[in-house]
């Protein structure tokens, strides 16, 4: 009887030894890397899974790597508009912003969802620093002009990023803090701007040359054939992205081009992940098999 309860446990020490040691190798390669992780409004619902989000980005800190995050906030500035009597519309996966709604999608990002983020993850020690993308000149933007079956579109205070000054974000890094900033840039025409929180990481993570962008999402990756969810595509190359790009639809269209402009801009890999799966990231970044899509230069 003794004998049986030893050699259970035995084994149940094995497994968990067994898989840390799987992460040698991990943590010997990312150590010191930057890593760009977008945590979009979908994946940030549930309080159980923000609290492992935060553990998370916590664990790659003490791990040695350098996180930087970026939020979004889609659903909670939806319904902060909706509580006010404004209307969200989306085209082409992108919010149609009045002057009336930025000031909304301003207060909503900065001062509740990046102070909600900043404070999870100081629970585990003085770490993160928030931070708007108009800080410092981090994202300037200009008015993007929408384009929608070849006709120009108003799409109102949505702004494409034209410079990105990483300074402030580095020097957070390198005093040990974990960046946590929010998709919002400042026009030079004085105006600001409201950016799609994926298009501002894959920015972000080209101007640090980071080692990987992680976008966290509510799906498990990106599926071959949308709307049929059982086959998730597990790799693919720039190239093939590209051709699929204008098959695909709503949230994740700017998801998709943000993977392709990182691993264009010198970004060696860009992962989409399910962010419903509790510690998605350690998954991804520890073990063998990873999860979710992974899109690569080639
Ligand atoms: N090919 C596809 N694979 C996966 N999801 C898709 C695809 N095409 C469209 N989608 C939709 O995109 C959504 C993700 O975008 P979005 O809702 O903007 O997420 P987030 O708030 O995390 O940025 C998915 O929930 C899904 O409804
Ligand atoms: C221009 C544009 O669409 N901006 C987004 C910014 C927030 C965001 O991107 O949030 P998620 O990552 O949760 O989708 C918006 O207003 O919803």
């Amino acid at each position: 009887m003794k004998q049986m309860w030893q050699s259970g446990r035995t084994g149940e020490a094995h497994a968990k030894a067994g898989t840390l040691i799987e992460a040698l190798p991990w943590l010997a390669r990312f150590h010191g890397a930057t890593v760009v992780i977008k945590y979009g409004g979908n994946a940030m619902t549930e309080e159980a899974l923000r609290e492992g989000f935060a553990e998370d980005i916590v664990f790659l800190h003490y791990a040695g790597l350098r996180p930087v995050v970026v939020h979004g906030g889609g659903p909670q500035i939806s319904s902060h508009l909706d509580r006010l009597g404004i209307e969200s519309t989306f085209t082409a996966g992108l919010r149609v912003t009045t002057p009336e709604a930025m000031q909304v999608v301003r207060m909503v990002l900065v001062g509740q969802v990046n102070r909600d983020i900043v404070g999870l993850v100081n629970r585990h020690g003085p770490f993160a620093v928030g931070m708007s993308g108009e800080d410092a000149h981090l994202f300037t933007a200009e008015r993007k002009h929408a384009v929608v079956d070849g006709e120009p579109v108003d799409i109102g205070q949505v702004g494409d990023i034209v410079r990105v000054d990483p300074g402030a974000v580095r020097a957070l890094l390198d005093d040990g803090r974990i960046p946590v900033v929010s998709s919002v840039a400042r026009g030079e025409d004085g105006q600001i701007y409201n950016v799609n929180a994926d298009t501002a990481a894959a920015a972000l993570a080209v101007a640090l040359q980071a080692q990987k962008l992680i976008v966290l999402t509510d799906v498990e990756g990106l599926y071959a054939n949308w709307p049929d969810d059982t086959d998730v595509i597990a790799q693919l190359a720039a190239g093939e992205l590209e051709a699929m790009l204008p098959t695909l639809s709503s949230g994740m269209v700017p998801k998709m081009e943000a993977c392709l402009t990182a691993v264009r801009g010198g970004v060696p890999q860009a992962h989409v992940l399910d962010g419903r799966v509790p510690h998605a990231l350690l998954l991804e970044i520890f073990t063998n098999e990873g999860i979710g899509t992974m899109v690569m230069p080639s």
